[in-house]
């Protein structure tokens, strides 16, 4: 597969992915999906490799979510909402080896939802991270809600989901949600450290770990598939559509104007 929108390398063990949209801060559309699950793919199958990184092009955004450029009541592309990321979130969860998401900046929306799933998280210190689906007229009724607060707790989750706002990468830290915060600067070195330790292990224990750790929440998978349905009937109405075009038009969105 020719890729257009991720760089995939591969080096001392260690694939990485990098969502490379910088102009949309990262967003994914349908194009961005199929290459990460494909990428992803690869990945689990290649012996040579014992852990992913994923990762946002230059130091503004890791990722922010769903293209709110494309997203008009549907997303254009393959599966139940036109973009099919649940299969990218099922790849990172079932790849055999550890995603680490390193975190080099705003992680919004659906890029904290990647976050959340990633085995393991390495912010800069500039990072933010947010959801932000209530605030554009989306939700991510699966991993994205329910993982979380498996993640941060209930209340901290809610939060999160509800009022949508941004937190540092400090309060990340606090909450569980990365692993460590570095001096921007640092960020590669430190990534690249975790990288290391974990390529020296056993693969097939940490196969093993990862795939046992994933069995608690698994449950989560079918529930979110589910609810894609629902996802997909929300889009079609006027209320959804009022946070893509709020976010479009950069102004405040009016939802309780199209509530049924
Ligand atoms: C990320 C921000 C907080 C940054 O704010 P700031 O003020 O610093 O910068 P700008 O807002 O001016 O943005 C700069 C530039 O980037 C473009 N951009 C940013 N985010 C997106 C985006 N998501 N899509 C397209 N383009 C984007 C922006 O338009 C600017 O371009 P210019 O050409 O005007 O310079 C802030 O940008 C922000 O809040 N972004 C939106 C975040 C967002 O709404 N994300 C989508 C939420 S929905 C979603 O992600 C989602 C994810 C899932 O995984 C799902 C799974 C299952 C179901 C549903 C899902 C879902 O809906």
């Amino acid at each position: 597969m020719e890729y257009q929108d991720i760089l995939y390398t591969k080096q001392d063990g260690i694939a990485t992915i990098m969502i490379n949209r910088p102009a949309q801060y990262n967003a994914f559309r349908a194009q961005t999906c199929e290459e990460m699950i494909h990428a992803l793919k690869d990945a689990d199958f290649d012996r040579t490799i014992g852990v992913v990184v994923l990762t946002g092009a230059g130091d503004k955004a890791f990722c922010t979510g769903g293209d709110q450029g494309t997203q008009d009541g549907g997303y254009g592309g393959r599966g139940t909402i036109g973009l099919p990321i649940e299969e990218v979130q099922s790849a990172i969860r079932d790849i055999a080896k550890p995603v680490i998401a390193r975190v080099n900046g705003y992680a919004i929306g659906g890029g904290n939802v990647l976050v959340t799933i990633c085995d393991l998280a390495i912010a800069s210190d500039k990072a933010q991270l947010g959801q932000a689906g209530p605030r554009v007229g989306s939700v991510d009724p699966g991993f994205g809600t329910a993982l979380l607060a498996r993640v941060v707790g209930e209340k901290k989750a809610r939060e999160i989901w509800y009022l949508c706002r941004r937190y540092t990468a400090q309060e990340a830290l606090a909450m569980g949600l990365v692993n460590a915060v570095v001096p921007h600067d640092q960020l590669d070195a430190e990534v690249k450290k975790w990288c290391d330790e974990i390529v020296e292990k056993s693969p097939t224990a940490i196969a093993l770990a990862k795939k046992s750790f994933n069995v608690d929440t698994e449950l989560i998978r079918g529930m979110g598939g589910l609810a894609m349905h629902a996802l997909k009937l929300y889009y079609e109405t006027a209320e959804s559509a009022e946070g893509g075009n709020a976010f479009r038009e950069k102004r405040k969105p009016e939802f309780r104007k199209y509530q049924k």
